[in-house]
């Protein structure tokens, strides 16, 4: 894991080199609205790409993570199948229901069933170099899922631009990265951590929380402000036992966000003074989601050395897909 970690800034240019030698087709009817389906680590990359775009998206972005898909999808849907192995059995479940009412089908994937499937539809595949853990893949399925954001007509983001100056950023920083990383992952150790974001970072949120729980092996908990101001922040009386706090802070926030926060934290102080705060670098959404992302990852490892555990083993992830496989 620490290789595929520390391997990041690559990865995002080996993504960036297979989206612009992608060879795609055109919709074959207008797109009006999209349905990104996908779970784990390439659901992930659906959360954090309707982040970046909802905002200047002509066409509602939704992001599924079940067996199924909504009753608004039909031929003038552009659904992006994202799994990385292309064998995970909800995803291919949606990906079928979706080519049954005709909707128009891109998957990301580094082949497996979905490959085969979308190939049979004539859809737009991107394929990814196999045979990694999907979690520690996310620069290639959000990056493709950039490309076909794009393809579509449906977002006009300079790729190249992002990419490049993300890498410039995450190599200039990334001994301050680690450092950073390592401090939080210290104070975090035998708690439980209650990670915030802020509306239009939900998806950095989450990716912190999943990737403590696959990577460190730690419960945890992630919300958004404003959100939870309507209801977790209640739960903060019943609060018991060692909790930490992270919240994941950008230069770009709302101000009645930020007002929001500032009040938030001085009714948690209440009841821990385990707080961190993580700010991002960047100067564009994308940039400084993918700053947390890698910071974050970093933290994740440091918390699983911590824990003394193996950042790579999913076993009750394989038991569980096991059991299923015998009904
Ligand atoms: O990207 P996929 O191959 O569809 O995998 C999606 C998810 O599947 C499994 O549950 C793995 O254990 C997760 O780590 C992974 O993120």
């Amino acid at each position: 894991m620490e290789s595929l970690i520390a391997g990041f800034n690559d990865q995002l240019k080996e993504a960036l080199a297979i989206g612009q030698n992608a060879s795609l087709t055109p919709s074959q009817k207008p797109i009006e609205n999209v349905l990104i389906t996908g779970l784990g680590g390439s659901g992930i990359g659906g959360t954090i790409i309707k982040d970046w775009l909802s905002d200047s998206c002509q066409a509602p972005i939704i992001v599924n993570k079940g067996y199924g898909v909504p009753g608004f999808v039909n031929e003038n849907t552009l659904v992006i199948a994202s799994s990385y192995s292309g064998n995970t059995e909800e995803t291919l479940s949606a990906t079928e229901k979706a080519i049954a009412k005709g909707a128009q089908i891109a998957a990301i994937t580094s082949g497996g069933e979905l490959e085969q499937m979308v190939e049979n539809v004539d859809g737009n595949i991107i394929k990814v170099p196999g045979g990694n853990p999907p979690r520690a893949m996310l620069a290639y399925s959000l990056v493709q899922q950039l490309f076909l954001f794009n393809h579509y007509g449906l977002a006009n983001v300079d790729i190249e631009k992002e990419i490049n100056t993300t890498r410039d950023i995450l190599e200039f920083n990334e001994k301050e990265i680690k450092r950073e990383a390592k401090d939080v992952a210290k104070g975090l150790k035998n708690t439980s951590p209650y990670i915030y974001s802020l509306d239009g970072y939900a998806g950095i949120g989450t990716r912190m929380r999943q990737q403590l729980n696959e990577n460190s092996k730690m419960l945890c908990n992630s919300q958004v402000i404003p959100e939870m101001n309507h209801n977790e922040l209640v739960g903060w009386a019943g609060a018991k036992g060692e909790i930490s706090v992270v919240f994941l802070r950008n230069e770009d926030e709302l101000d009645r966000n930020r007002t929001r926060l500032d009040i938030n934290e001085e009714i948690i102080q209440k009841y821990t003074s385990n707080i961190h705060h993580i700010w991002s670098k960047g100067d564009t959404r994308i940039q400084r989601s993918l700053y947390h992302i890698h910071l974050e990852d970093w933290c994740s490892l440091y918390l699983s050395e911590l824990n003394g555990v193996d950042p790579v083993e999913i076993e009750v992830i394989n038991h569980l897909k096991g059991e299923l496989s015998k009904l």
